[in-house]
């Protein structure tokens, strides 16, 4: 394990002070330094000397070596080495209220728990036998200022204090990087790496890494290297390499300089040093994406062939089979759920997006017909736009299954924010309101509950991690800091650190968590059509289940008969292909990107 944290992580170097300011021959002009500005924030603000510290490039320690690979690392953290999952210290900004604070922090404990590669159809560990990762709740910075430093996310204070925190965790076990639980731009992860001189994570950074861990079929693994280089893409900084030579996103020391670089070569006097680095940097992303997107091109083909002829004679008798689309929150039980239907053994697990590569299952129906039952990848709010672009192929098949149903979580305290997240999901990746109309939704794990058919609000918020009241409580931190105030870990206990601004600031954060891409739909009437979906859906009949226990099943496969043979009975009636043929388009807005 040891051995795999070394290679991850390299020990600070200090430059010569005139290589590290700003302003020193060589090194960024203050000009660029004010473009970045303008690139993250979208108003110039001072420039940091944050962005001139020199600091370490962490090096993959499962590095996929092929003729055409593009010479950098696309993963961080995650490794091959069975014995020795990534260790995450987590980091959780608080937000209002405490139930949205407790539901947000397990799924960051969960998340960073996951990240871990099978062996042999294994994981070293059994996910419930998992200890806690350690972790702390620190002041939002949206929820004080409205906007978070643009050097480093969080003020000095709670960087300070959150410093202290791993030191202290490490002393019991070494720990191989930090999950900040939000969005960072690249320059924001490079600075906090430098601070905590640790490899930093962001949300956007650990789903992409998961979905590399978990893929097992060449079509995921395809698909995640794509999002993995579509993300990397967007956070070349400018490095210095052993020579001192400057260029961008190699191995070497950084100089938080340009995350984008877009617009600062050739510019008059804003061009500068490594300015061609960069170009060539990107144009190695891009002549691989071109390469990963052909042979994705050839995935789509193939799957696209298998689905036309399953809907023309895939019946055992020749006639048409009808797909049905599990989707869902990720870990609501889509897995278990399809299990469950087709008495079959679909991969199940309390780990977070156990399912990266899609899986069909037959399951005979109580009119006697037989459909295809597709479990594929969760959803996940913040899901990372890269993902689902390059997860297109995948995503596919939902969009071009007959019927929908959706799986929830009935226990989750966030059920709704769940559900939005989904049907924003799937409004993002082209399917269409009518279809989203005709969804059946699924109310799973109803044992959770409390008593029959209970109000889902009263259920516990962590079904899958052992966290409790203490782990929320107040830490002594010790460190007076600058901004010591920026720097808490608890959710109740210092409530005059937060003033009225925390509510107004917590329907933003909530805005933000429940947003996956930005505004999604190219006019208003589709926005109009999508928010009347939402609406209806919530108040729409569901299907209780409790996939473990077998309850709900038949009433699920009645309805699934029923909505199949109306479609059909519409589609003999005349009816054109009408809710399957919008197509897919990009959102407008890149989560997590230094734009
Ligand atoms: N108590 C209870 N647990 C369930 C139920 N259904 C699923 N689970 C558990 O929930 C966890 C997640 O189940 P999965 O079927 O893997 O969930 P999923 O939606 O496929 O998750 P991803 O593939 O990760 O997106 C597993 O530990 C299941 O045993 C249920 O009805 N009741
Ligand atoms: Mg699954």
């Amino acid at each position: 394990m040891f051995r795999s944290i070394s290679r991850l992580h390299c020990s600070l170097r200090s430059l010569p002070q005139s290589q590290r300011s700003i302003t020193s021959p060589g090194t960024a002009s203050v000009g660029s330094l004010e473009f970045l500005s303008r690139t993250i924030w979208g108003n110039t603000v001072e420039p940091s000397p944050q962005f001139s510290v020199p600091c370490c490039r962490f090096s993959s320690s499962r590095r996929k070596k092929s003729d055409e690979d593009h010479g950098d690392d696309l993963f961080l953290v995650s490794n091959r080495d069975p014995d020795s999952p990534p260790r995450l210290f987590v980091v959780q900004p608080r937000l209002r209220p405490d139930a949205m604070l407790r539901s947000k922090l397990s799924e960051a404990l969960n998340l960073a728990n996951s990240l871990e590669e099978q062996r042999d159809g294994l994981y070293a560990e059994e996910f419930g036998d998992k200890e806690v990762l350690p972790h702390i709740v620190v002041q939002n910075p949206l929820a004080r200022h409205l906007r978070a430093h643009a050097d480093r996310y969080f003020g000095p204070g709670t960087v300070e204090t959150v410093k202290a925190h791993i030191k202290g965790s490490e002393s019991k076990d070494k720990l191989d990087a930090v999950f900040v639980n939000t969005i960072l731009s690249g320059v924001q992860q490079r600075n906090l790496e430098c601070a905590w001189e640790k490899p930093v994570l962001d949300r956007v950074g650990i789903i992409i890494e998961i979905f590399n861990a978990h893929a097992q079929t060449k079509e995921a693994k395809l698909q995640s290297e794509l999002a993995a280089l579509m993300y990397k893409k967007t956070r070349l900084v400018r490095i210095r390499g052993p020579g001192g030579r400057l260029s961008f996103g190699a191995s070497g020391e950084a100089e938080v300089v340009s995350a984008r670089g877009r617009g600062s070569g050739g510019r008059g006097f804003i061009s500068g040093a490594g300015e061609s680095e960069l170009h060539l940097q990107r144009r190695r992303i891009q002549e691989r994406r071109i390469h990963l997107l052909a042979q994705i091109g050839e995935v789509r083909r193939t799957r696209a062939l298998q689905r036309s002829s399953r809907r023309r004679h895939g019946g055992s008798d020749g006639q048409g089979l009808a797909t049905v689309a599990v989707v869902g929150y990720t870990n609501a039980g889509k897995s278990t759920l399809v299990s469950a239907l087709s008495q079959s053994d679909v991969y199940s697990d309390d780990r977070l997006f156990a399912t990266v590569d899609p899986r069909l299952r037959s399951v005979i129906l109580p009119s006697g017909k037989k459909a295809l039952l597709s479990d594929t990848v969760g959803f996940i709010s913040d899901l990372p736009v890269q993902l689902v672009e390059a997860f297109h192929a995948t995503l596919e098949e939902v969009v071009e299954a007959d019927l929908l149903v959706h799986v929830l979580d009935s226990s989750a305290v966030n059920l709704d924010e769940q559900r939005s997240t989904v049907l924003q999901v799937l409004h993002q990746i082209g399917v269409s309101p009518e279809k989203i109309q005709d969804m059946i939704e699924v109310w799973n794990k109803i044992d959770l509950l409390e008593g029959e058919g209970g109000d889902h609000k009263t259920a516990d918020w962590s079904t899958t991690s052992e966290l409790s009241e203490d782990d929320l409580a107040s830490e002594d931190d010790g460190i007076n800091g600058d901004e010591d105030l920026d720097a808490e870990t608890s959710g109740s206990s210092q409530e005059h650190d937060d003033g009225p601004s925390e509510d107004h600031s917590t329907e933003e954060e909530a805005a933000c968590w429940a947003s996956p891409g930005g505004p999604i739909g190219e006019d208003e009437r589709q926005q109009n059509e999508f928010q009347e979906c939402i609406l209806s859906k919530q108040d729409s009949h569901h299907v209780k289940t409790s996939a473990v226990l077998g309850v709900g099943l038949q009433e699920l496969l009645h309805l699934i008969d029923e909505k199949l043979d109306s479609q059909k009975s519409f589609r003999e009636r005349g009816s054109s292909s009408g809710p399957f043929d919008r197509k897919w388009r990009p959102p407008q807005v890149t989560v997590g990107a230094d734009s």
